[in-house]
């Protein structure tokens, strides 16, 4: 695991945007994953201005989406496709040719991991998996007590991931379970980029990154895994021990 820690979330953000852009330079026909919630709006930014600049090629590409509340599609405010779909595919001049993403209205919501697992697998895995992390440690929704090798799988949603998910949306809205790709798929990535700014997430980056490994904090993993990059703001590592 690295740790590269920038003085502004909007640095941070570059930074990942740049690290998807060389990506796509060594591999036009890269697997990438993104996240949604508040972590990944800066980066998407820099993606999407590239893109229609003509400075990065999204053409051949496959993206892939990291979760999903179940029950929800790309018309419910606050759901991962809803962000995705305003924060990145609608924004970019060319439409994207391959985007994967969790369909979590289907009855069957086993055969829904499967089919992302099976295509994840039929690319030869994911080349840069990017996650957020969430107030308890969460990453996707790999909620505290998941196994660390788990492929795509359903989640039963931990209270504080109910809580804190309440900021997605506009009014009350009940969430009980999620569909999430799985901590097996970080460890096989070719890159797991955690990106995290903020002093609210300052306690969970240092019990994540310094903190005893344990399903208990699912983002413990990165410790254990030498293709993890963590990219942070200042204020979000600002309870780290020993870094600079
Ligand atoms: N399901 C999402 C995750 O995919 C996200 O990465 C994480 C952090 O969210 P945020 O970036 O808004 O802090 O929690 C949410 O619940």
């Amino acid at each position: 695991m690295k740790i590269s820690i920038y003085d502004t979330n909007d640095a941070m953000s570059q930074a990942a945007a740049e690290l998807v852009a060389k990506q796509l330079a060594e591999k036009p026909n890269s697997v990438i994953c993104f996240p949604s919630g508040d972590s990944p709006t800066g980066m998407l930014g820099y993606i999407v201005q590239w893109a229609n600049e003509g400075k990065i090629n999204l053409s051949e590409c496959y993206f892939v989406g990291l979760d999903e509340w179940v029950g929800m599609d790309e018309n419910d405010q606050g759901s991962c496709k809803y962000y995705l779909k305003h924060n990145f595919f609608d924004k970019l001049n060319n439409k994207l040719n391959n985007v994967t993403l969790f369909d979590a209205k289907v009855a069957d919501l086993d055969a829904e991991c499967e089919r992302m697992n099976n295509f994840i697998s039929s690319k030869g895995g994911l080349d840069v998996m990017i996650v957020g992390i969430g107030m308890n440690g969460h990453l996707g929704l790999n909620e505290p007590g998941t196994p660390f090798d788990l492929y795509a799988h359903r989640s039963e949603l931990d209270p504080v991931t109910v809580q804190v998910g309440q900021k997605y949306f506009t009014k009350e809205t009940p969430l009980t379970e999620g569909i999430t790709l799985g901590l097996k798929h970080l460890a096989e990535a070719g890159k797991a980029v955690l990106i995290a700014s903020g002093a609210k997430k300052a306690n969970i980056i240092h019990e994540s990154l310094q903190g005893t490994v344990s399903t208990e904090v699912p983002a413990s993993i990165l410790q254990t895994l030498p293709n993890a990059l963590v990219l942070l703001d200042k204020d979000a590592a600002s309870e780290l021990e020993h870094a600079s």
